[in-house]
């Protein structure tokens, strides 16, 4: 069988033979190949993450007939890109799809295969991901008209890496498992460059046949996995990690403005947030830009949105009051309202700046 190894950003698929002489001279591979679970406190109800690679191997999965899996991959945004990049890199045999052609052509520079729906990557592949903007998209692309439902059949996968909410989710595993096919939410924490370095985190739920086939695919975009049970518990966990980055991010926001008012330097600010215990990789990611007032997209602001009013609604199914949540989204629409959706989330701040609060 072959083994995919990552080291670092580079990705290498050892043939059986290679492995046959591998073995010969090591007759156990050095743990740090193989993926290992992720120690979990015992009251964890579903003790079944995994700490990810860097620079370990797992078995590459193989069609009967020997030939490579073929990978699907619909949705070249600022996330599927890179994706799907690290796929191509890694060796995988990758099909591309987006609704602007003109996002796939670096991608079919790199040796991806392109086809002109959803349906016919779907038909195509083996396993099919799908990176899509919100719960419309992601269900006009697998539901839809010539959408990736059409392709698929038994034997078949389909995983959403979208963020989206439980029931869109329900209702494309719903499709989904009338053909046959299996599916997998799982959705990514983790942004652009963690994406495009092979970082990200994914929250998965649904058919854990399917999870097991895609662990190498996820191990080499990723660099964790978490298996989280029925289809909605995904989506669930994605959903409450962004409301807590949206409210982080506007109270940060707050916090710089306020603390150049009262004449403080809010570089020192980020200094000192970052050496105490509210110390977070996002505060001295970004804070350094906000205070230039420079916010370049990493996290679109109209996604931020659209995940805390997600996570409103699904407060709301239970009756969880989240009053911090709820006004942080508020200030998401101020600033949607000003024209800043497709700028970074960190763009939030703007909305609290006195122009745009008259
Ligand atoms: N950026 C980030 O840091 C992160 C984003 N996410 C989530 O990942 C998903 C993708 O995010 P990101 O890559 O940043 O977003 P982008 O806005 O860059 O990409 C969105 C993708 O969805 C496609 N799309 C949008 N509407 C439709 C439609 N109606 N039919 C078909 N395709 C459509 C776009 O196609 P086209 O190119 O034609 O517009 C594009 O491929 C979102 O759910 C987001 O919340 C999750 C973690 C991090
Ligand atoms: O959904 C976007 C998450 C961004 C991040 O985790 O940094």
């Amino acid at each position: 069988m072959p083994l995919l190894v990552k080291t670092g950003n580079s990705h290498h698929l050892l043939s059986s033979t290679a492995m046959a002489m591998c073995s010969s001279f090591c007759p156990q591979l050095p743990s740090h190949f193989r993926a290992r679970p992720f120690p979990l406190p015992s009251r964890q109800p579903f003790p079944l993450s995994f700490k990810a690679f860097s620079a370990q191997a797992s078995i590459a999965p193989l069609k009967g007939n020997g030939s490579p899996t073929r990978v699907g991959f619909l949705g070249m945004g600022i996330m599927g890109s890179p994706m799907a990049q690290n796929l191509i890199k890694a060796g995988c045999d990758v099909t591309v799809w987006n609704r602007t052609k003109s996002k796939c052509d670096p991608l079919i520079s790199l040796g991806a295969q392109y086809k002109a729906s959803p349906e016919e990557v779907a038909g195509a592949c083996d396993v099919t991901f799908a990176m899509l903007a919100d719960p419309e998209s992601a269900v006009e692309v697998a539901c839809g008209k010539h959408g990736a439902v059409s392709g698929l059949g038994p034997g078949k996968g389909y995983v959403d890496v979208s963020t989206v909410d439980g029931e869109t989710s329900k209702l494309i595993n719903g499709h989904v498992k009338a053909t046959g096919a299996s599916f997998l939410e799982a959705p990514v924490s983790g942004s652009k460059k963690p994406a495009e370095d092979g970082q990200l985190i994914f929250l998965t739920a649904g058919d854990k046949s399917l999870y097991e086939t895609v662990a190498l695919y996820l191990d080499i975009m990723g660099k964790s996995r978490f298996y989280l049970g029925d289809v909605g518990n995904g989506a669930a966990m994605k959903l409450v990690v962004n409301m807590i980055m949206g409210s982080m991010m506007a109270t940060f926001s707050e916090g710089l403005l306020l603390s150049e008012k009262v004449g403080l330097d809010p570089n020192v600010l980020v200094e000192v947030v970052s050496q105490g215990a509210i110390s977070a990789p996002m505060y001295s990611l970004k804070g350094p830009s906000m205070i230039k007032s420079a916010y370049p997209t990493a996290f679109p602001l109209k996604h931020q949105q659209k995940d805390l009013r997600l996570a409103l609604g699904l407060a709301e199914s239970v009756s969880q009051p989240t009053p911090i949540a709820a006004a942080a989204n508020e200030l998401y629409k101020v600033a949607k309202s000003h024209g800043l959706s497709d700028s970074d989330f960190s763009a939030v701040m703007e909305a609290l700046k006195a122009k745009l609060q008259s």
